[in-house]
């Protein structure tokens, strides 16, 4: 008996209509706290902010409330999807959200498919049910009830659901056709997807599963459910990163789609706010910067930055020369160093060092002269009393009328640092040896210049490694920046530190400024309320500062918004889907964004096809959390049929020998297919598979290289760089495909994807498995081994 005959569909007119009006009940319910929360909202919305506490008091609010309606807004569609008949009498409606009755005593009338109560939905099988007599599957089109799908559990096991939790609405789920857009399974989601979802928030979690085992959908379902649960999670939200833009979008409807908007997705390379990511490298490059070395080499680099200089420099300071030895700056660069601050900000340090030596110097100057214009006039004058007119020579110079005057001392100390602070000559000295350095003038420097990348790497990475590294000299503000370099002026970001004392004055300066214009205002409403005969005046209820706060502009950007603006933003939790793919520099920024190292790590080692992925998860941990990190694996593929998963079997034994590939939820009856064709007749082909498609989506999958030679022949495809995955028909190079589905796949050239690079066959496995319906194999030349095998076993 297959999975599908083995449910019983239950449409009996009256259970029907009986759900319908609860239904209808829901709906009504979930309008009317629509209206009350819309309400809220605008109340809020025009509240005064009055003092600094009011003001983010009223922004709370309003943020609340915002959330709270957008959850409400989100649920429309499939608000209520299940029910629960428990032995105990008890019956719960599960939904998108929990919506509380009128009466605050009474049960919810739904209940949030995250609540402890919605779990037996998920997890209950007729071997162990959990308390649960009937669980029912109501399936809905915008308000209204289509069809139901009953499973009684405490009956006679039935062997055909292989613990399956609603059958057969998962496999309707699956055999829908694809929109281009992923969607969400909180209808129909599995016991083993459930615990993961439900997992503990606390550390690393990592789900190894094999394709199609909904790795990426239970990752976004858990970030749904920490936030819901996760006070904390909330208040800093969840990064959810994913591998390219076009899987983003892919997966970009499912959170908004559960209410969840405290959420950003991004790929690594955009966390780096402020520089695009647009150069494209050799991988042999992009795996050297990924190496976790290249955080020694820059350490090394910014070191070299401060180095002393090995002969004494003399600055011409006013009409004053000034030395500076060797050993001074030696000196000066360690006890910068020893502040243990990131280098911007020991600067201040190593050029209050220079400007005290300059102005000792200066002093010393200024006393020498001091002393000899005495003698010298002593000498002229015999043995006269020259007190006054040394006091005037000194006062002239700026130095104390007698030694041991430490408060005229000080004084004059004062004024020529100011003297030595102001001069260009100690600013340059300051500048080339501890410049202030942004970390893409620390990089484009450093790579454009062979000797300082000796300097830097010399011992960590080869003269060959080094060559790979060196290229022209780029502007160090925009442009020509790759994935791997963002993640290099990340790390340089953190050797660098911020100086933020001069924004911290602009700051000051503007609230000062702020105050001076509302006390004007003040001041003009305190005159025309004086001569209008006003009893009480504004002047009378508001000080200068009370009505600055309020000319301030409240901070109503959501968390994701400020998160992805902010370079240092740390987060509630991390979720890295196609966690396989990412270089350990890579893993350093992540662990540098989530300092509780509260994550969720989804992938398949088998799938990794980036130069410096991984080939096993204790190498991406070891190094952060030591063995302190959990694995969980996914077993069933709800994807890719048992067809097409047979044909992949020699090629996954020869990516990972100890490997067990995912055992398809479904079978298809449609035996995958292969034909030598050209890449110029690939269209023949799509456009027999189209006509049997109907509704759906085809995607073409080619080597990287040639998917613009395949785009060519099939006008009517989207295809380049940024594809719209909603089209009939997609032209995608396997790099792209990474993470997608399509009801049909039509590969082009196997034996150019293996060959493309040295994780070809990782490529390959990928491809093959991206059809949720047919798959077609197109091969200009003999098949590879691997698959002409599959195929004629
Ligand atoms: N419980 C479920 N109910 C319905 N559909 C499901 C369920 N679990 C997974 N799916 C569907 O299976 C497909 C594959 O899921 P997903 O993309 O999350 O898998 P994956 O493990 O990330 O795959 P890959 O590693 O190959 O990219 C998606 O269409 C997803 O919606």
């Amino acid at each position: 008996m297959s999975l599908a005959d083995s449910v019983t569909p239950h449409d009996a007119p009256s259970d029907l209509d009986r759900e319908q009006n609860r239904l209808t009940v829901l709906y009504a319910r979930l309008d009317t706290l629509r209206d009350t929360t819309r309400q809220r909202l605008a109340e809020v919305a025009a509240r005064p902010g009055g003092t600094p506490q009011a003001r983010t008091e009223r922004d709370a609010a309003f943020t609340e409330y915002a959330t709270r309606l957008s959850r409400l807004e989100a649920a429309e569609n499939g608000l209520c999807f299940g029910r629960l008949d428990l032995r105990s009498g008890e019956r719960h409606y599960i939904g998108r959200i929990g919506l509380p009755a009128d009466d605050p005593d009474a049960d919810p009338l739904l209940v949030d498919w995250r609540a402890p109560a919605a779990r037996a939905f998920y997890v209950a099988t007729s071997a162990a049910p959990e308390g649960v007599h009937r669980r029912r599957h109501i399936v809905t089109r915008g308000r209204r009830v289509v069809s139901l799908d009953d499973e009684v559990l405490d009956g006679a096991p039935d062997a055909g659901r292989e613990n399956l939790a609603g059958a057969a609405a998962l496999l309707a789920a699956v055999n829908t056709g694809r929109t281009g857009r992923m969607q969400d399974i909180v209808a129909t989601l599995q016991a083993e997807q459930d615990a993961i979802i439900r997992s503990d928030q606390n550390g690393v979690l990592v789900v190894q599963g094999g394709p199609g085992t909904g790795k990426t959908a239970v990752a976004l379902h858990r970030a749904a459910y920490l936030l819901y649960h996760s006070a904390r999670i909330a208040s800093r939200g969840v990064l959810v990163v994913g591998p390219n833009a076009t899987f983003l979008r892919y997966i970009g409807q499912v959170l908004p789609g559960l209410g969840e908007t405290s959420v950003l997705l991004s790929t690594v390379g955009e966390l780096f706010p402020g520089v695009v990511a647009d150069r494209r490298e050799a991988a042999a490059t992009v795996e050297v910067k990924g190496r976790p070395v290249l955080a020694d080499v820059l350490a090394a680099a910014v070191r070299d930055r401060q180095a002393p200089p090995g002969r004494p420099l003399t600055l011409q300071v006013g009409d004053d020369p000034v030395r500076l030895e060797p050993e001074f700056w030696v000196a000066a660069a360690d006890r910068a160093r020893a502040t243990r601050r990131p280098h911007n900000q020991a600067r201040p340090t190593f050029v209050r060092l220079v400007v005290d030596e300059v102005a000792r110097q200066l002093i010393a100057h200024a006393r020498g002269l001091a002393d000899r214009l005495v003698a010298d006039a002593a000498e002229m004058l015999g043995g006269a009393d020259l007190d006054a007119a040394v006091r005037g020579d000194l006062a002239r110079l700026g130095l104390a009328d007698a030694p041991g005057d430490e408060d005229a001392y000080a004084e004059t100390a004062v004024d020529y640092r100011a003297v030595a602070e102001s001069d260009p000559a100690v600013a340059d000295a300051c500048e080339l040896l501890w410049p202030r350095l942004t970390p893409q003038r620390l990089l484009a420097e450093l790579f454009a210049s062979p000797d300082r990348l000796a300097s830097a790497a010399g011992g960590l990475l080869t003269p060959d490694e080094q060559a790979l590294l060196v290229r022209p000299a780029v502007s160090s503000v925009a442009g020509g920046w790759s994935t791997a370099d963002l993640l290099l002026l990340d790390e340089a970001l953190q050797v660098l530190g911020v100086d933020d004392r001069a924004a911290r004055s602009r700051a000051a300066r503007s609230r000062d400024e702020e105050i001076a214009y509302a006390q004007g205002v003040l001041d003009i409403a305190a005159g025309s309320a004086s001569e209008d005969g006003e009893a009480l005046s504004v002047t009378d209820m508001l000080d200068a500062h009370q009505l600055a706060d309020q000319f301030g502009v409240a901070d109503r950007r959501t968390i994701a918004e400020r998160a992805a603006a902010d370079r240092t933003w740390t987060f509630g939790h991390v979720i890295v889907d196609e966690a396989q793919e990412l270089s350990p520099m890579a893993w350093r920024l992540l662990m540098r964004r989530c300092p509780t190292r509260s994550m969720t790590l989804v992938g398949d080692i088998a799938q990794t096809s980036s130069p410096g992925g991984l080939r096993a998860w204790d190498q991406a941990l070891e190094p952060f959390v030591g063995d302190r990190w959990r694995l969980t694996r996914l077993s069933v593929n709800y994807r890719t049929p048992a067809e097409i998963m047979a044909l992949t079997a020699p090629l996954l034994a020869t990516l990972d020998a100890d490997a067990e590939p995912p055992s398809s939820v479904r079978e298809t009856g449609v035996p995958p297919w292969h034909a030598e064709v050209p890449p110029e007749q690939v269209a023949e082909h799509v456009r027999a598979q189209l006509a049997e498609l109907g509704q759906g989506r085809l995607a073409v999958i080619t080597p990287d290289a040639l998917a613009s030679e395949v785009a060519a022949v099939l006008p009517e495809a989207s295809a380049g760089p940024d594809p719209d995955l909603t089209a009939p028909v997609v032209v995608l190079g396997v790099g792209q495909a990474k993470g997608l589905e399509f009801d049909v796949v039509l590969l082009v050239d196997p034996a150019g994807m293996i060959d493309a690079s040295p994780r070809g066959g990782n490529d390959l496995y990928v491809a093959l498995t991206r059809a949720t319906q047919r798959l077609g194999v197109l091969h200009p030349g003999p098949l590879p081994g691997v698959l002409r095998e599959a195929f004629t076993a």
